[in-house]
């Protein structure tokens, strides 16, 4: 399969001003959805770490993974135990465990352990603790762009409501139906945003699903660009999101598409098994930091001149994320 270059913009902080962050953030985010964004030296170091400590987690034995089953969107999640695309079908080509997600009242995870992330817990915590860092950085930017005070975003969010999913795709073997199978399939992500590290030298298969007109309104820099569910239907293609070292992916989830009323978009994306030179299908790791708002947050809808419509089926972050999570476990039970 041919797949068209990259449309997804590289956004580096530090060489704007922070008016100008915000705007090309909200131009990334309101047109394709995704971006780039270059990290600092510190955090590209915590996550080339936590791609050594994710190598510990799946290389000591399934059962101490096992001994964590996931329970309030912590822990470990076998093998194709799901499918994120939401019809029938095999499971996706992955396992995960999801870290440090914990309620208001607590300071950090009480969820159960496997050794390897017992040991090295107090890196992984500020690894997480820098994520929520970014997270501000790039949520305060979404305030400044909708003509919102810069901390209305932060205000409605806290570091644990946020899950570190160390996620691992073990390779695959060569053979006839191996290539272009779903290692996680074709989905949009349920929270605010989403950080997505992908290894620096390890495998590439991410793809993101674009619109025609997303794709010219990135390329032109235009801001703001409104854009139905019906355009992006109607003439889009998947392109590659390649691995750039010292960056991270960025996207923004359903939970923000429907608070901004769609002005940022929830992006499908999806990732498949690709051949390399030799015909084989290597291992690929990857680690997501899914940003959610505190579950009371009710997710009135947002215009881009910052006016708030209060609306009686406006749902609260909570009810938003439950409702997604029966849609999906329905899907899972038809497909069954
Ligand atoms: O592993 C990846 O690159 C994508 C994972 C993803 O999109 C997800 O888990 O939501
Ligand atoms: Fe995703």
């Amino acid at each position: 399969m041919t797949l068209e270059a990259s449309p997804i913009p590289l956004i580096d902080p530090n060489s704007c001003s922070s008016s100008e962050l915000a705007a090309a953030i909200a131009s990334a985010v309101s047109s394709v959805g995704f971006l780039h964004l270059k990290l600092s030296d510190e955090l590209r170091a915590q996550a080339a770490r936590a791609f050594s400590i994710s190598k510990e987690l799946f290389d000591e034995p399934l059962e101490h993974r096992l001994r964590c089953p996931n329970e309030n969107g912590n822990g470990h999640v076998r093998f194709q135990a799901n499918r994120l695309e939401e019809s029938k079908g095999a499971g996706d080509l992955k396992e995960n465990f999801v870290y440090g997600r914990h309620g208001m009242e607590e300071s950090k995870t009480s969820q159960p352990l496997p050794p390897s992330l017992k040991r090295n817990q107090a890196e992984v915590d500020v690894f997480h603790a820098s994520c929520y860092k970014l997270t501000c950085t790039l949520l305060d930017a979404f305030s400044v762009a909708l003509n919102l005070p810069p901390e209305y975003f932060v205000e409605r969010h806290f570091q644990g409501g946020c899950g570190m999913a160390f996620i691992n795709y073990p390779p695959v073997a060569s053979g006839a139906g191996a290539e272009g199978v779903a290692r996680a399939s074709a989905h949009k992500d349920w929270g605010s945003l989403t950080l997505l590290f992908q290894e620096e030298q390890g495998t590439p298969g991410l793809e993101v699903y674009l619109a025609d007109a997303a794709v010219e309104a990135v390329k032109s820099s235009k801001p703001m660009e409104l854009m139905s569910d019906l355009d992006l239907a109607k003439c889009g293609q998947w392109f590659p999101a390649p691995i750039i070292p010292g960056t991270v992916l960025v996207n923004v989830g359903l939970a923000m598409e429907g608070w901004t009323g769609g002005l940022f978009k929830a992006t499908l994306h999806r990732v498949l098994t690709h051949s390399a030179p030799d015909g084989s299908f290597s291992g690929r790791k990857s680690i997501a930091y899914f940003v959610q708002p505190s579950d009371n947050v009710v997710l009135n809808p947002i215009a881009p001149d910052g006016t708030i419509t209060i609306t009686s089926s406006a749902l609260t972050s909570k009810a938003f994320y439950e409702a997604r999570m029966a849609a999906s476990a329905a899907a899972a039970a038809a497909s069954s």
